[in-house]
């Protein structure tokens, strides 16, 4: 196959790992996009609870206005992705009142922007040849979550931004050349993802070592330009 033999010669990298650990055709789906000027677009995943949205923030000050007399977790303190895991652990009643928490009309729709995330989001919207989609996952209980997802879309970045969301329980099965993500765990069905997952940190992942491949957004003040502009190389 020729034309995948000269894919694999200019094949650069961590994306030459994941043509080799991979489906090639999935690979070259993901990588050989195209801007109507013939050169390489990017696609880019923003994930958005704990990198867009304030979901740890929200979290805990609708808990403690709901729950004033149970112990609480301070952010300081949060240890690992699921907060229900952790509260659990602190007793074990707890899990299920922290997960009514998000479960609750309005917690996402009021959840507080991020510092930097919107501006960054709709600068890396306007830069030539990039697509930018907002990666989400809702949660099961899906009564409020999934409209007030979009809602928040919506009043925060405009309504040209809902053409760009994506809701899954499966980011791994969405090709792309990055993920911005604050979970450091992001498995599914796909077992080689063609993004890059850049770890975007969060309280809760910020004591975590990383891989030695692996690299980190420490917030939208940290150089998101350079980790796009190395991918487009
Ligand atoms: C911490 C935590 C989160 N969730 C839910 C809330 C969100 O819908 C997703 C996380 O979505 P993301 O796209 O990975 O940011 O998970 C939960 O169910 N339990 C938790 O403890
Ligand atoms: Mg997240």
């Amino acid at each position: 196959m020729p034309a995948l033999l000269t894919v694999q010669r200019i094949a650069l990298g961590r994306r030459t790992l994941s043509l080799l650990s991979n489906n090639p055709f999935k690979w070259i789906s993901a990588n050989m996009s195209s801007s109507s000027s013939g050169g390489k677009r990017l696609r880019v995943l923003v994930d958005m609870d704990g990198v867009l949205a304030d979901f740890e923030g929200g979290f805990l000050k609708k808990y403690r206005a709901k729950y004033p007399d149970e112990p609480y977790i301070t952010l300081e303190d949060r240890r690992g992705f699921w907060v229900s895991s952790q509260y659990g652990q602190l007793r074990s009643d707890l899990c299920e009142k922290a997960i009514s928490i998000w479960e609750s009309k309005d917690f996402f729709i009021e959840l507080d922007p991020l510092p930097g995330g919107l501006g960054a989001v709709k600068e890396m919207a306007k830069m030539e040849n990039t697509d930018v989609f907002l990666c989400t996952s809702p949660i099961k209980h899906y009564h409020h979550c999934p409209y007030e997802k979009y809602a928040w879309v919506e009043r925060h970045l405009g309504p040209d931004f809902l053409d760009h969301v994506i809701l899954t329980t499966d980011k791994t099965v969405v090709a792309a050349d990055l993920l911005i993500d604050d979970r450091p765990d992001i498995v599914g069905v796909e077992t080689g993802p063609v993004w890059e997952h850049v770890l975007f940190t969060a309280c809760h992942n910020k004591h975590q070592a990383l891989s030695p491949d692996q690299r980190r957004l420490l917030s939208w003040a940290d150089d998101w330009r350079a980790i796009l502009d190395s991918k487009r190389q």
